[in-house]
């Protein structure tokens, strides 16, 4: 296999694992001459002789031949682990690359290593795009959606390629420059956390369906596949009908029951759920799906407290449709929770993300795709400083044609003993913005009972303080 260094590829990958292979294959598909490099030269090698005919690949055994390879300005796009792997590439790529050259992390890092390598880079005159890539190994080769943040330059150069390899939905390409620094990889970041809602939200779903409507997985999958037109439309929906029609061949069993109900996680639900608690975001949805993985896998605490009392329950008549309503509600309320989190980091970091192109470019390639994102879009479009999806006037008549199917369910679920965290946290969510008065007056007093951390008043300006341990007169703090 002959390699060239002749500085004549228009992009480079490295890190040729499910992603990285199938991104420089989606590449060269499109015409862009692609180097290829892999800290293990096998993996190149395997790409180069299995997808040789698919375009134009340079293979790269070193890194420096790599770099050698490219026209300049250099753009080199890396693909390998999250973390270390990532700053030990970088470091080597750095080394070899001259001013005005770009890398491009299109890994799952965490945004806050995406600003501290954007900023080293920086200072060496290097572009560093962290950039948010969706929609797993399918995604990769025939149309991810792609989240890239950076310098707007760096985006004049590289935006045209993502953007024709990214999946296009409407004429409208999924990749948009999101913002400097980390943005990018927040976008993508909060994308996996709303992932991990929706996900949460459809497992809900089918177990109550199972367990308190007595459905069996072939004909909860109907259902879904039912529901996978109009307002649920999705990718995750139809790909539940999928993984809920599927018969283990092995057993004969359905093949949701042969698999250990143990849910894994990398890491990125549980960094949105982090970020959020630092940024003051109430994410409930997002963080009631990763406790409700964590809680899966506390194998020693569910078998001590294992029950398998019978239940009964009154199921009405409506409980299919009603778990539609409330998926739908549920849905509409971590994606504005998602939403919210995105807006208070972009004032917050000083991004100036568009929350209306971050629902456009979700549309399509990525693991959330949804026709619901059109209303998302269509909200944003209306008012792009909107409080809260939940104000915008389709999602509001959405949500209010929903709550009495939606409370029924959260009934259901709780007489049954099915756990609901998702929907049932929802609609306290819900319910909770809509009160006209909450209790956190009484938090409030309580704080200044015992700290004297005072509080404010509902009929004149200022800070007050009452004296608990006295008269219980108040004053001025
Ligand atoms: N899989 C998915 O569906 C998605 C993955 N991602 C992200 O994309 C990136 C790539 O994912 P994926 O394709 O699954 O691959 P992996 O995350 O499994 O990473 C494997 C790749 O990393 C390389 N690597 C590991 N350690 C080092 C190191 N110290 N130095 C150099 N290279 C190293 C491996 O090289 P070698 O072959 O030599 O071991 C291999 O090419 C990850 O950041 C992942 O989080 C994003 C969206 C979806
Ligand atoms: O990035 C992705 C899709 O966009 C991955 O599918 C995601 O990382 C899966 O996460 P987890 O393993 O934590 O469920």
């Amino acid at each position: 296999m002959a390699n060239s260094t002749d500085g004549t590829a228009r992009i480079a990958v490295t890190g040729l694992a499910v992603m990285g292979s199938n991104l420089a294959r989606n590449l060269a598909r499109h015409g862009y001459k692609v180097a290829v490099h892999n800290r293990s030269f096998a993996k190149t090698k395997a790409l180069v002789e299995q997808h040789g005919q698919e375009g134009e690949f340079v293979p790269a055994e070193t890194m420096a031949d790599l770099v050698a390879s490219l026209q300049q300005p250099r753009q080199v796009i890396i693909m390998v682990k999250a973390g270390a792997p990532t700053d030990a590439v970088i470091d080597e790529l750095a080394d070899l690359m001259e001013p005005g050259d770009m890398v491009i992390d299109g890994g799952n890092a965490h945004f806050v290593d995406t600003r501290r390598r954007e900023a080293a880079l920086r200072e060496r005159g290097l572009h560093f795009v962290g950039a948010g890539i969706s929609g797993g190994e399918e995604g990769a080769l025939n149309g991810p959606s792609i989240m890239p943040g950076g310098s707007p330059e760096s985006y004049k150069h590289l935006g045209p390629v993502l953007e024709s390899i990214a999946a296009n939905v409407d004429g409208q390409p999924c990749c948009v420059h999101v913002g400097p620094d980390g943005a990018g990889h927040f976008v993508k970041m909060v994308h996996n956390g709303i992932e991990y809602a929706d996900m949460q939200l459809i497992a809900e779903s089918y177990d109550l369906l199972r367990r308190a409507g007595g459905m069996t997985p072939a004909q909860i999958a109907e259902v879904f596949r039912t529901w996978n037109s109009g307002d649920l439309e999705s990718y995750l929906v139809e790909i539940t009908a999928e993984v809920l029609g599927h018969v283990d061949a092995a057993t004969g069993k359905p093949f949701v029951d042969v698999v250990e109900d143990r849910a894994e996680q990398k890491g990125t639900g549980r960094w949105t759920v982090q970020e959020a608690l630092e940024l003051g975001i109430p994410v409930t949805g997002i963080a009631e799906a990763v406790f409700a993985r964590s809680l899966s896998s506390r194998v020693d605490q569910r078998a001590a407290l294992e029950s398998t009392a019978d239940v009964s329950v009154t199921v009405p008549d409506t409980l299919v449709d009603d778990v539609r309503e409330a998926l739908y509600a549920s849905k509409v309320v971590a994606y504005a929770q998602g939403f919210d989190q995105m807006r208070a980091a972009s004032e917050q970091y000083d991004w100036d993300i568009d929350l209306g192109a971050m629902a456009t470019i979700w549309r399509g390639g990525c693991i959330i795709r949804a026709v619901f994102l059109n209303r998302i879009r269509e909200a944003y479009e209306k008012a792009p400083d909107v409080p809260s999806l939940l104000v915008d006037d389709y999602f509001r008549a959405a949500v209010e044609n929903a709550v009495d199917a939606w409370r029924r369910v959260v009934v259901t679920a709780v007489q049954a003993n099915v756990p609901v965290p998702g929907f049932s946290s929802a609609l306290a969510y819900y319910d909770a913005l809509r009160s006209n008065r909450l209790p956190a007056a009484l938090i409030q007093g309580l704080r200044d009972f015992f700290g004297a951390h005072t509080y404010r008043r509902t009929d004149r300006e200022g800070s007050f303080h009452t004296l608990w341990g006295a008269d219980r007169s108040e004053v001025d703090a």
